[in-house]
This record gives structure tokens, C-alpha cells and sequence, in this order.
């Protein structure tokens, strides 16, 4: 039995205090815990691109005949791209916003109930990457994989199951757009089906699993100098993301700086995540994004990592590799990567790459 994602973190316990937590979320200001500066995270006065009205991330149009190359350019140029018709119906992102938004309103001590253990993957709480800084984030967190039912239960005694059926569809409406998404890019660069084993075994797609990790950024009295998630690229070979219609994502680029992502209502963000950014043998960027907050609205987001199956090793993919030369990655499993960024955040991609001897 290969480890399920529900295990990856025993052994790599994140000691935060959640529960001593005040209900940041009703400050009037903000107190220095919350206060960031270049010195908590170096990026955190990297300019925003003044160009961003002209120079944005791709909103590509999943029924263009020329899909394919459009998204296999915007995941070697910027790591991420928008989606327009891809097939999502609206009235499943409208549930899914409302159940974030009714989860997050729950009184603090009932969200507390389903807390995530230091052990823990599921359940509310900070983000994981919060124990890397020394400052605290705008924001909470809610991580499911699997059945939500227990901590459902312990949320809506009387609604979960409606919940619960309203998570399962969107993961298996996120699980088919997710791996279209992968062919569609791997197919610009030359690469099928026949040429990632791993991956075509069964069509019913149980070669991948998941997570759905909800975000709440409340209204915050001093936005300029607060941070609802920190820079970070997402551990996965590629994230969906739905926003509501608050502005608050960021991607950074070394040639631009930051680079806000506009709500385009209906559509969804997808993000290049660290293991694809393997599988492509570095030819696909995994994108350092962000979350900023704001003094007049709150913002959601539902972020779905996808991933292989626990057992899957994934490397550079043959076809992508010159003859000459060696892999720039060596293989890795989904939880042995979730595990060195457990434990060396930042670090993790360049512990995994190969070091060619000149
Ligand atoms: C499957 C994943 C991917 C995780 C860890 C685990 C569950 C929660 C994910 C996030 C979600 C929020 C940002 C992030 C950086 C975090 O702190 O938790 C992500 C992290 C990763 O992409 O590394
Ligand atoms: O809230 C957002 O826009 C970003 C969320 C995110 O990056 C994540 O959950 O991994
Ligand atoms: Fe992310």
C-alpha cells in the first residue's frame, strides 16, 4: 500500500500555535506580528511590474484549435496561464465559493474543532509554509484530501453532506481538466502518451491523486504592510485555482517583478508546480506566486494540487533530454518531494537536480 498523502507529514511535524491564535481576522491594526518587510521575505519589496496592464499571464481559450501551443508557451515563459471554457460548470465554482465562504465564517471555535494536527494534512489551520517565517500570515487555511466527512461532520453537524457532495464533484471535474491540461502541454513539446508510462496505465486516472486547499484572506487594516501567503512555488506537477472576484494573486518574474493576476470572472488560474517543472526536464517553470490582501474585501481562493500516485517515481522525461547529457533532475516521488519541502521549503528543486560535472 503506498503511503496515501494523509501520511506524508508524520514525522514532520509543523509546531503552530493555531489555537492560542487570536481571532486575527477583527484587529483594528495591524500588530508587528503580522507586519512584513524585506528582512521577513527578500521579494516582499520587489517592485510590481508597472507593465502588468500590458504584460499579464495568458487567458487561454480551452476551444482554440491552437490550445496546445498556447499553453505550452505560457508554461515555458511564465509558469502559469488562465482558462476560459474549460468545461467547469459555473454553478460548481459558484458551490464551492459558497462553502469556503461559509466555512471560513464559522465562529473560530468551531473551526478549531477540525484543526490539523502537527502530523496532519488535512484540517484548518495556517499555511504549512508558515514555520519558514518568522512573521504571520493574513490568512487561514483549510486542507482536504479524501473524504472531508469526519471534519465536515465536526463543522455542520446538520449540512455536510451537502458539502461533501459538492467537494467530490468538483475534485472529479478538477482531476479531468487537470490531466487534459498536462497532455495538452506536453503535447507541444513533442511528448504522448506512449512516452509516460506511469501515467497511461488506466484511463479512470487513478495514477493521480489530490488536494483541495481552501484559502480566506480577511479585509485587513493595513494591507501595504501585511502578507496573506508568502512567496512560494506549489509542490505539485500542476495546481488549479479558482478566485473569487478580489484581486490578491501575484506571480513573480525576474524580468518584471510582480505581476498581479486579475479575477476574470468564470475562469481559472493554473500554476506549473515544482514536479512538473521536474517531469519537463526544466523546460516548464514552476511559478513563484503570492497572495496579497486588502482593506475593503475579502478574498477566497480553492486551490487544487494534483499530483501522481504516491508509488509514482517521476523524472525528466527521456524525449526532453539531449543525448549528451544528463537528466537535470533525478527521480522523485510525490511524497518524497512533499517531504524535502517540508523540511527545505525553498530549497527542495535545487536538492533534487543533478549536478553535471563540466
Ligand atoms: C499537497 C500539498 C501541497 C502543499 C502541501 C500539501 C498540502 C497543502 C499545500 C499548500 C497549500 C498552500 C501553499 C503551500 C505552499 C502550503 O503551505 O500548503 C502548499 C503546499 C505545497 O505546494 O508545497
Ligand atoms: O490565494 C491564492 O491566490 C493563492 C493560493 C495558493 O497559492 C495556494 O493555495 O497554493
Ligand atoms: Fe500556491
Amino acid at each position: 500500500m503506498p503511503t496515501m498523502l494523509t501520511d506524508v507529514f508524520r514525522g514532520h511535524p509543523i509546531h503552530l500555535p493555531h489555537s492560542h491564535q487570536p481571532d486575527f481576522t477583527s484587529l483594528p491594526e495591524l500588530p508587528d506580528s503580522y507586519t512584513w518587510t524585506s528582512k521577513d521575505d527578500p521579494l516582499f519589496t520587489a517592485p510590481l511590474s508597472p507593465q502588468a496592464a500590458v504584460e499579464n499571464i495568458p487567458l487561454i481559450d480551452l476551444n482554440h484549435p491552437d490550445a496546445a501551443n498556447q499553453i505550452g508557451h505560457a508554461c515555458r515563459t511564465w509558469g502559469a496561464f488562465q482558462i476560459a471554457n474549460h468545461g467547469v460548470p459555473l454553478e460548481l465554482l459558484q458551490g464551492i465559493e459558497f462553502l469556503t465562504g461559509s466555512l471560513f465564517q464559522l465562529p473560530v471555535q468551531r473551526k478549531l474543532k477540525a484543526a490539523r494536527s502537527d502530523t496532519g494534512f488535512a484540517g484548518y489551520g495556517v499555511a504549512r509554509i508558515s514555520s519558514f517565517f518568522n512573521k504571520k500570515m493574513w490568512s487561514e487555511g483549510f486542507t482536504i484530501t479524501g473524504s472531508p466527512l469526519n471534519n465536515f461532520r465536526k463543522l455542520w453537524p446538520k449540512f455536510h453532506l451537502n458539502y461533501c457532495d459538492i467537494v467530490e464533484q468538483y475534485e472529479e471535474q478538477m482531476q479531468k481538466l487537470a490531466s487534459k491540461l498536462m497532455w495538452l502541454s506536453l503535447k507541444s513539446l513533442g511528448v504522448s502518451e506512449g512516452d509516460i508510462k506511469w501515467a497511461t496505465v488506466s484511463s479512470d486516472l487513478n495514477w493521480a491523486q489530490s488536494a483541495l486547499q481552501l484559502n480566506h484572506y480577511p479585509v485587513c487594516p493595513e494591507p501595504d504592510r501585511a502578507m496573506g501567503l508568502a512567496p512560494h512555488t506549489d509542490s505539485t506537477l500542476l495546481t488549479i485555482l479558482y478566485q473569487n472576484n478580489t484581486a490578491g494573486l501575484q506571480v513573480f518574474r525576474d524580468d518584471l517583478g510582480w505581476v498581479t493576476v486579475p479575477p476574470v470572472p468564470g475562469s481559472l488560474v493554473v500554476n506549473v508546480g515544482d514536479l512538473f517543472h521536474i517531469l519537463s526536464n526544466g523546460l516548464f517553470k514552476s511559478v513563484i506566486h503570492r497572495a496579497r490582501v486588502n482593506q475593503i474585501r475579502s478574498r477566497l481562493s480553492v486551490a487544487f494540487l494534483w499530483g501522481p500516485r504516491s508509488d509514482t517515481k517521476i523524472s525528466p522525461v527521456p524525449k526532453l533530454v539531449s543525448p549528451d547529457e544528463s537528466p537535470l533532475y533525478r527521480s522523485v516521488t510525490w511524497t518524497e518531494y512533499l517531504r524535502t519541502k517540508a523540511t527545505h521549503f525553498n530549497k527542495a528543486l535545487s536538492m533534487i537536480r543533478n549536478h553535471r560535472e563540466e
